[in-house]
């Protein structure tokens, strides 16, 4: 079960997230540039709104690395918020002075919910007669922190595991990748430089062009990303209960990225349409060793990883904040009205598969270290090694 413990705080227009990740062996190379890279990442992405270019994400450790190596000791990471200044009133921890917040222009308490975002329930849930206490918690700034996380537990997996992860957008709006398009790590780079990472060149036009026409239309959209990790090993997760299944981890991990609606692993719902003739992945003997034929399982059978390649999807909703406002109730009046609607992203598509791969690195790396333990890198690395060449069946 799980062995790797993480949380994270802050708030979008805060002074900073924080991050804390507990049971990380020592010996694992991270580095601020190493996280700020990562960081950098989920902010490309054709369709983003104004904030990604003005702000920054500033990394500072606050404790379990040291001179480029993580300690073993819980790491915490702190990804400064450089729009602050401009929210020190309106966001600040003690009491404000009525007039100095009035004084920021931005404290109209926010009284039409935005169909689609947390703004309402949580109103009603937390007892708040405005969204913003809300939506500021709400917000996928909070997805910053995990892929801070995420850069140090891919680090881990690497290093002890050999295992590498690759994501890229495989729909966006109407536009489609071509089937059966897997990256390799050795695409990533081509990946970030497309402006939808789609490394199909026909589907990347064809997606910027609906993000074009959404911008037009003062709407937003949603798409699907699919996460693929190379060189993990059989036998990560378990059969033998439900909450060790590894499917069923990557899954709440992935459904717990905001705006995420669906996941699939491989195939995932297609393979409710095909006979089980065609909905399995043959097992043959090769000179390697033993294959499969093909992967639609996505490489996990019964909640166990199979040392296939491991590939996820995850289905992103279109932004709730629609620049043509939906629909809502000033909750102040109890008359209709439009959302309350600033600046927002078109699309965040290719940002999602950014954080996915956080989330994945995250599940996996628990998975390595509840499998292999180890309290040193060179000790999980032994224990992988050892167990692989021990395989009963090889
Ligand atoms: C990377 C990323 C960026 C997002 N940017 C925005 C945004 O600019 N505006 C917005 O309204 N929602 C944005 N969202 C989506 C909201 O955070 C999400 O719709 C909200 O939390 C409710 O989602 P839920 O129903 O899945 O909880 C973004 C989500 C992600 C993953
Ligand atoms: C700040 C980030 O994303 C934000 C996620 C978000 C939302 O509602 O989820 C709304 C927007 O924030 P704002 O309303 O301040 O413009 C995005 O910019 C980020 O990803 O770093």
């Amino acid at each position: 079960m799980s062995r790797l413990r993480w949380l994270t705080a802050g708030e979008s227009h805060g002074p900073a997230l924080v991050a804390t990740l507990e049971g990380l062996p020592a010996g694992v190379p991270v580095t601020t540039e190493l996280v700020a890279d990562h960081l950098a990442r989920r902010r490309l992405g054709y369709g983003r709104g104004a904030r990604m270019k003005f702000e920054r994400d500033e990394v500072t450790f606050l404790g379990g690395v040291r001179h480029g190596l993580s300690l073993g000791s819980p790491i915490a990471v702190m990804v400064g918020n450089t729009e602050w200044p401009k929210w020190e009133k309106v966001m600040s921890a003690d009491p404000v002075d009525p007039s100095e917040l009035k004084e920021t222009g931005r404290n109209a308490p926010l009284t039409r919910p935005r169909p689609g975002h947390a703004d309402l329930a949580g109103m009603q849930k937390y007892g708040f007669d405005e969204a913003r206490p809300i939506l500021e918690r709400a917000s996928a700034r909070e997805t910053a922190a995990r892929v801070a996380l995420g850069a140090v537990a891919r680090s881990f997996l690497k290093e002890a595991a050999g295992i590498e992860i690759v994501s890229h957008v495989i729909e966006l709006a109407a536009a489609k990748a071509p089937y059966g398009l897997y990256p390799t790590p050795a695409d990533v780079e081509k990946l970030d430089a497309d402006p939808v990472r789609c490394l199909d060149a026909d589907a990347s036009k064809a997606m910027v062009a609906e993000i074009d026409q959404a911008h037009k239309d003062g709407d937003t959209l949603g798409g699907v990303v699919e996460v693929l990790a190379y060189g993990v090993p059989v036998g990560l997760g378990s059969h033998v209960h439900w909450d060790r299944r590894l499917d069923a981890r990557l899954a709440a991990a992935l459904m717990g990225i905001q705006a995420i609606k669906g996941v699939e692993v491989g195939d995932g719902f297609d393979l409710a349409r095909v006979p089980g003739s065609k909905a399995h992945d043959e097992i043959v003997r090769t000179g390697d060793g033993i294959k499969r034929t093909s992967g639609r399982s996505g490489g996990t059978e019964g909640g166990l990883t199979t040392g296939e390649l491991l590939r996820v999807r995850a289905a992103m909703k279109p932004i709730a904040t629609v620049p043509r406002a939906l629909a809502t109730i000033d909750v102040a009046t109890g008359e209709a009205a439009a959302a309350h609607h600033q600046r927002s992203d078109v699309c965040a598509v290719p940002a999602a598969g950014i954080v996915a791969e956080a989330m994945v690195a995250l599940v996996l790396a628990d998975a390595v270290v509840e499998k292999f333990g180890g309290d040193s890198v060179p000790e999980t690395r032994r224990n992988v090694r050892s167990y692989l060449d021990c395989l009963p069946v090889r």
